[in-house]
């Protein structure tokens, strides 16, 4: 009889690799199968990470160009070496990927390569490059497959000239002009990466705003600064058409409501208008797996589809599609299948724009608390007023925080500024421990930080700011 497992994964991203350590950890015998060569999915080869490395740089040559004379510092031939760059970012890559290969040794975790999709309940094929096939006999199974980039219909994409974030995150050379389609986080983070590296970038957005779902006024706020920055805004524009059979590509846009077409040259087209779960040719429909309107898989609040013993968690379920969400899922599904009570807050899920500044943001936007009735007041601080920030030149952004009226409970917080995305957290703890503004305001903040101005922000929910 062949080896049976407690849990097989299919997918090795931020949920799957995640939940086969902890289920691991919890004395589960545990597979994965991954169709990649490496491991940690979308998030580490081809997003989180790889974005990141690009966007630290490219920060440290915008900031050495624009703001070292101002600080006393002179630099002389600065330059963009985009290969050496890129370099950086596949070692990053590499050996973030390598630490996953790693960790599933050190927790006996059992890796198959290949194709992964359920045959029945308990039976997961692998079917390898070279198109042979083997099957895994499990208990259970856990759904990770995550997403892909989805399409603007009509327009190809050759991840050379028109990309999606892939291939945004590998051109050889810097383009002159850049057209991204999408205003949302890839858009933004991306498209700061090539406009601090000298790409003239302007964005096209269906939608009147830039990151819809983030409060209305921190993403105004945010837009008037990538404006500073150098960044063109179509807002309420859609793009029809791209023709690439010149040297330059011609990209047709129209407004969103109708009316007259212009075009607009660019050397690159950044599709980045949003992802699509992942879920073709995984045997689901043959294992009677339903899935919902947007064809994400359909689970219950304890991540179970409507057959025995198949799970879904990550992007490839309802929710943010954010890497650290499918991390906590991937834990909670781990700790239920080995009888413990997993469990996510779903109303305490940071999530970060990683561009300069950084927009972060937890808990419930100003629309939302107004839309649900709530009586509710706001505390704001703008970084300006901020000692630190002064001292660093990082005087773009506010902190915004949303308390109940009658409680002083904090509901949400949304910062924009300098290390917004590490800030963020003590908002995250304070809210996953139902704290209110004054405790927040009554907690000593060390000076001189950027964090006092989150403190501020709380002492604005109660008797006032002190230092605007
Ligand atoms: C450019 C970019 C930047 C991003 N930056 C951030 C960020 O800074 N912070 C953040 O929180 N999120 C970020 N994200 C989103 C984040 O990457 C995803 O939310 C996260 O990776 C989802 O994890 P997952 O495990 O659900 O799926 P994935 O990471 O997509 O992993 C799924 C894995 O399943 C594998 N797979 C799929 N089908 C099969 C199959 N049939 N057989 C075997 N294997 C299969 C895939 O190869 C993949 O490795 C970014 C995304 C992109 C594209
Ligand atoms: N820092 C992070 O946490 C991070 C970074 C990158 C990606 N991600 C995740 O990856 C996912 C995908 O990112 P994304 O930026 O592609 O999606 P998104 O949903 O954040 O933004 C897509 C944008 O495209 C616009 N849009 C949609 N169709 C359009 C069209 N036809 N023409 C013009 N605009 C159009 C939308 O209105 C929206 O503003 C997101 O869910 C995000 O959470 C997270």
């Amino acid at each position: 009889m062949s080896e049976q497992f407690d849990l097989t994964i299919i997918g090795t991203g931020p949920g799957g690799y995640v939940c086969a350590i902890r289920a691991a950890q919890l004395g589960l015998k545990v597979a994965v199968v991954e169709k990649r060569e490496t491991h940690g999915g979308t998030c580490l080869n081809i997003g989180c990470i790889p974005s990141k490395a690009l966007l630290h740089a490219s920060e440290l040559y915008e900031e050495a160009g624009h703001n070292f004379s101002k600080l006393g510092i002179a630099v002389e031939g600065l330059n963009v070496d985009l290969a050496g760059m890129l370099k950086h970012k596949d070692d990053t890559v590499k050996s973030n990927t390598s630490g996953i290969e790693f960790l599933f040794k050190k927790n006996k975790i059992t890796p198959f390569h290949g194709w992964g999709s359920i045959e029945a309940p308990g039976k997961v094929k692998v079917t390898a490059d070279d198109g042979s096939t083997q099957t895994i006999e499990s208990k259970n199974i856990v759904i990770a497959t995550g997403s892909d980039s989805a399409n603007l219909p009509g327009i190809e994409i050759d991840e050379k000239r028109v990309v999606t974030s892939t291939g945004a995150l590998d051109l050889e050379t810097v383009p002159e002009k850049m057209i991204v389609v999408g205003a949302g986080v890839i858009g933004l983070e991306l498209g700061s990466v090539w406009s601090r590296l000298g790409a003239e970038v302007t964005v096209v957005e269906f939608l009147d705003r830039i990151l819809p779902g983030m409060d209305g006024e921190v993403a105004k706020n945010f837009q008037r600064t990538l404006k500073k920055q150098g960044f063109k805004f179509k807002l309420s524009t859609k793009v029809t058409n791209v023709d690439k059979s010149g040297d330059s590509l011609k990209v047709t846009v129209e407004p969103a409501a109708g009316g007259d077409a212009e075009e607009l040259d660019a050397d690159v087209v950044l599709v980045a208008i949003g992802r699509t779960p992942y879920t073709e040719g995984l045997g689901l429909e043959e294992a009677g797996v339903e899935l919902d309107e947007r064809r994400r898989v359909k689970i219950d609040n304890h991540y179970k589809t409507n057959v025995d013993g198949i799970y879904a968690i990550g992007d490839v379920v309802v929710g943010p599609m954010l890497a650290h969400k499918a991390e906590d899922e991937g834990v909670a599904i781990a700790e239920i299948l080995a009888g413990q009570a997993g469990h996510v807050n779903y109303d305490v899920i940071p999530g970060v724009v990683y561009t300069s500044p950084e927009v972060a943001s937890v808990g419930k936007t100003e629309e939302e608390v107004k839309d649900a009735g709530i009586d509710y007041k706001i505390g704001k601080f703008q970084f300006t007023a901020n000692g630190r920030a002064k001292a660093m030149l990082s005087t773009d952004g506010l902190v915004k925080i949303i308390a109940d009226k009658n409680t002083d409970r904090v509901l949400g917080a949304h910062i924009v500024g300098k290390g917004a995305g590490e800030m963020i957290h003590e908002l995250a703890v304070l809210m996953e421990f139902g704290g209110s503004a004054e405790d927040l305001a009554r907690t000593c903040h060390a000076h001189p930080t950027m964090s006092e101005a989150v403190r501020e922000a709380a002492l604005g929910c109660g008797d006032g700011t002190i230092h605007m």
